[in-house]
């Protein structure tokens, strides 16, 4: 009620204005309101400016990240504190003489906590903190990126001052889109002067400065990069930011759920082994999806199911409305089933769920457990899942003699593999230069590899000929499969297989 008091007291006065011009007919009444009216909206927007501005400080402080509110990615945090020692001793530092350190870059692929990281850094070393973006400093005109990079530095400079800090850390996101090469794109003046602009800001700042002002940037194109930017005294320090391996994804899930009710049955760590590659933003989103499912389903609780059923929406994207005709559902399913028993032929156990509901631009999609973290593959890992990523296609032509569209991806796949078979030396021409390598020469040792490939897929898969027809329409009828009940059906025609062989 109080909030309103000042508008109160304005529409009063405009009604007593009126009254009185309208009963005296004088001609003040339009001015009056036009005042009153220009006053009202000058103090909404004040009063909006200043919700904003609490608003905005509320969320300044309560992001406030520390380093143990990131999962994982043990190395890139010990790095970086390390490199952020300098700032929390700059006494030392200045005795030694020792250059201080005025960059940290940071590079990974998208949403693995670069940003978090660089966050964390500023309540690490008690500094204000800034951010921006690259593409924040695009612009049609010149000297425009110039001028905004200024600011940011004043900026972070006023922040520091205003929360009393000697320190102010100003985050830069996608780093790449100005800091590119430059004279690289001669059309494109415009970013040489906003790098120039940085590299000037970066030279700047002594030890001596106060407050002190530390960059750090992030990008996953480390590549592109002007040298200039990378050299010592400028963004001296290059930090990887990894997708997380299983315990990292652990760790994420466990920081990601903290504030969520879970069931005792669910096991985060079989949900940190079947979501091999997820960046934290997407595990992020996983435990939000699952909650948002048990919400749906009137739970009080978060399951182990509405976390699986997760999985595959963050992966592949909102259910479509796509509604694909009985006889493609069918050939999806056919396609589906060829892809889950030769993946679970190559490896047991390794199918976690098989569904032909369309998602994304996926019609159908079997998700396999990935056995482990690993950085290497032997020749036979390779040619097994050029087996899985054919098992579709071959499926299909068991079962209608002829092939769809629908392996585009999965061709597209296995020719990735077979390159690298050929790459890494472990196919028959021996160990060869690919870059070098003729042409017809490579093309005749993937159809080779092909050939090969397919025609044990098709002898893995020609014995379930009668099982993929009879459970695909069971597929088709209940759209999932959960895994278990997808081997419990296998070890069962593994067995009339046998008792038939016998
Ligand atoms: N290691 C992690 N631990 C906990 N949460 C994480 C982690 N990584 C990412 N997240 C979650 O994902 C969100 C996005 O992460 P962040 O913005 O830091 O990624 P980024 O690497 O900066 O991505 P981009 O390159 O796309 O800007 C975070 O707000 C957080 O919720
Ligand atoms: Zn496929």
């Amino acid at each position: 009620m109080k909030k309103y008091f000042k508008e109160m007291i304005l529409g009063i006065g405009i009604a007593v204005a009126a009254f009185v011009g309208f009963n005296f007919h004088f001609n003040v009444l339009p001015i009056l309101m036009l005042v009153a009216i220009l006053f009202t909206i000058a103090i909404l927007l004040d009063k909006n400016k200043s919700a904003t501005a609490g608003a905005s400080h509320e969320v300044a402080k309560s992001h406030r990240v520390e380093f143990e509110h990131i999962g994982g990615q043990d190395m890139a945090k010990r790095e970086i504190m390390e490199a952020l020692d300098f700032l929390r001793h700059r006494d030392k530092i200045k005795e030694l003489g020792i250059r201080p350190l005025k960059g940290i870059i940071l590079t990974g692929p998208p949403g693995t906590g670069k940003t978090l990281l660089a966050k964390a850094a500023a309540t690490y070393t008690d500094s204000a903190f800034v951010s921006a973006s690259g593409s924040e400093f695009v612009e049609m005109y010149v000297g425009v990126g110039a001028s905004r990079v200024r600011e940011l530095f004043k900026k972070a400079r006023m922040a520091a001052k205003k929360e009393g800090k000697d320190s102010a850390i100003v985050f830069i996101d996608e780093i790449d889109v100005i800091g590119g090469k430059r004279g690289s794109n001669s059309s494109h003046q415009e970013y040489d002067q906003t790098l120039n602009q940085l590299l000037t800001e970066m030279d700047g700042m002594g030890t001596t400065a106060s407050p002190f002002v530390l960059v750090v940037a992030a990008t996953n194109r480390l590549d592109i990069l002007d040298p200039a930017l990378i050299r010592p005294g400028r963004f001296d320090r290059q930090i990887k930011v990894d997708l997380p391996d299983k315990a990292g994804r652990l760790a994420i899930l466990e920081i990601q759920t903290r504030n969520k009710p879970l069931a005792d049955s669910v096991d985060l760590e079989q949900v940190a082994r079947e979501t091999y590659g997820f960046s934290g933003a997407q595990l992020e989103s996983l435990c939000n999806e699952a909650a948002i499912l048990a919400m749906r389903e009137e739970k009080s609780v978060v399951e182990q199911l509405h976390f699986r059923d997760s999985v595959d929406k963050v992966l592949l994207g909102e259910r479509t409305g796509k509604r694909p005709r009985q006889e493609e559902l069918e050939r999806v399913a056919v396609h589906e089933l060829g892809h889950a028993i030769t993946a679970e032929l190559v490896r047991t156990n390794s199918v976690s769920h098989i569904t032909i509901a369309p998602r994304g631009n996926a019609l159908g999609f079997v998700r396999q457990v990935p056995e482990s973290d690993g950085y290497l593959y032997t020749k036979d890992q390779l040619i097994n899942q050029i087996i899985v990523a054919l098992g579709g296609t071959v499926s299909e032509e068991l079962i209608y003699g002829n092939r769809s569209t629908g392996a585009q991806g999965d061709i597209q796949q296995a020719t990735n593999m077979a390159r690298t078979i050929v790459a890494c030396g472990l196919s028959s021409l021996g160990i060869v230069d690919i870059d070098n390598l003729q042409k017809n020469i490579l093309d005749e040792e993937i159809r080779r590899i092909f050939t090969d490939v397919e025609n044990m897929t098709r002898d893995m898969l020609a014995p379930y000929q009668e099982g993929i027809r009879t459970l695909s329409e069971q597929l088709v009828r209940e759209e999932n499969m959960t895994g278990d009940a997808f081997r419990a059906w296998l070890v069962v025609n593994k067995k009339e297989e046998k008792a038939l062989a016998v």
